[in-house]
């Protein structure tokens, strides 16, 4: 199966980008019989923000590592800021940076140290390299810790330190693996108004991550990943918008109350012994007072509880189940590239 994920150019973008910072038909990877993705088809459009958003073992992280040369496809092709894939590998990596899931920080080496190593391997001038490092140092409020290793920082500290040394490339388009996991809710702040930052500045993300609210949050548009396949796709309001789970709960005061109004709403769902009613509703403006004008004049109703469809509904309508409550055995077998 093919998915076709597109969304319009956003009025950031670099100067001088003409083509989207992604471009991917038909990508799908196999490890032995295992299939990992399964044609998956996207545009990111440049200076945007892109979630792709699954639970454990849908294909997040084989699908950040295909787009970044890490893994070769076993079908289909992809452009990464205008470059093919297969062809020219070496362009792509100049362009993008890969904060993945596993630290890349020295904990041997301070803050700087590690930074300054990554100016390094972009062969910055020394000059260049210290003031870049300083500057990121203090973007990503790590000034106190420069002098300091790695091993003295907390949690939200060192992945914001290993996003920072992405960034020592000045890459137009950076690729985030799960960069909020395991994070406190402040620390994963702090992470969101970065990214935001820095794609204020014109650059492109791709982010994967297990948060429903994180995807809400930052993405211009989202991917919902489930077996290797895309499932839906769209900009979070879309995404809600294609939600069934939108309900209005009314309740009465008396069972003749509450069953009077049964028969006056299509599609209502009495509870007897809470005295409520579930009454499905449309995810637009008007849908409250739709439903209401169907009760009857006269009943009186006690409490109305609206429930709007989130990100939740949607995956939980595709897929039966959350991200964060599904968990699948994802043991590597091994490296099949
Ligand atoms: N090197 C490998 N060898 C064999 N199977 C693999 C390998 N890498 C990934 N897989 C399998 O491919 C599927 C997709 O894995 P992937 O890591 O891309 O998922 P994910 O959505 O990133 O999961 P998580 O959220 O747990 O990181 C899983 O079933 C996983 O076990």
């Amino acid at each position: 199966m093919t998915s076709d994920v597109s969304g319009p150019a956003p009025a950031s973008s670099r100067a001088g980008a003409a083509a989207p910072a992604i471009v991917a038909t038909g990508l799908s990877k196999a490890f032995g019989k295992k299939v990992a993705l399964d044609g998956v088809s996207l545009t990111v459009p440049r200076g945007s923000v892109f979630a792709l958003l699954g639970p454990n073992g849908s294909g997040k992280t084989t699908l950040v590592q295909v787009l970044s040369t890490l893994r070769l496809p076993s079908a289909g092709s992809a452009e990464v800021l205008g470059h093919d894939l297969r062809t020219a590998p070496a362009e792509v990596r100049a362009g993008i940076g890969v904060t993945g899931q596993f630290s890349a920080v020295d904990s041997m080496l301070t803050g700087l140290e590690n930074l300054l190593l990554m100016a390094k391997l972009y062969h910055l001038a020394r000059d260049e390299g210290e003031a870049r490092a300083r500057s990121l140092l203090k973007r990503f409020d790590l000034s106190e810790a420069w002098s300091r290793p790695p091993s003295t920082y907390s949690g939200g500290m060192r992945r914001r330190l290993d996003i920072a040394m992405t960034l020592m490339g000045d890459p137009a388009l950076i690729f985030l693996d799960e960069p909020t996991t395991g994070l406190d809710p402040r620390s994963r702040q702090t992470m969101w108004q970065i990214v935001r930052e820095f794609v204020a500045e014109g650059v492109t993300v791709f982010l994967t991550t297990q948060y429903l609210q994180e995807a809400d949050e930052l993405a211009d548009q989202i991917a919902l990943l489930d077996h290797g396949r895309v499932v839906a796709h769209g900009t979070p309001a879309e995404l809600k918008q294609h939600a069934p789970g939108a309900h209005i709960t009314l309740r009465f005061a008396t069972s003749a109350g509450l069953h009077a109004a049964a028969r006056s709403v299509p599609g209502s769902t009495p509870d007897a012994d809470a005295f409520t009613l579930r009454c499905p509703m449309a995810a637009d403006g008007g849908a409250v007072k739709r439903v209401l004008d169907r009760v009857p004049d006269g009943l009186p109703i006690e409490d109305i509880t609206v429930h709007t469809p989130d990100l939740d509904d949607v995956f939980f309508a595709l897929s039966g189940t959350t991200p964060q409550t599904r968990t699948e055995d994802t043991a590597r077998t091994g490296d099949h590239r």
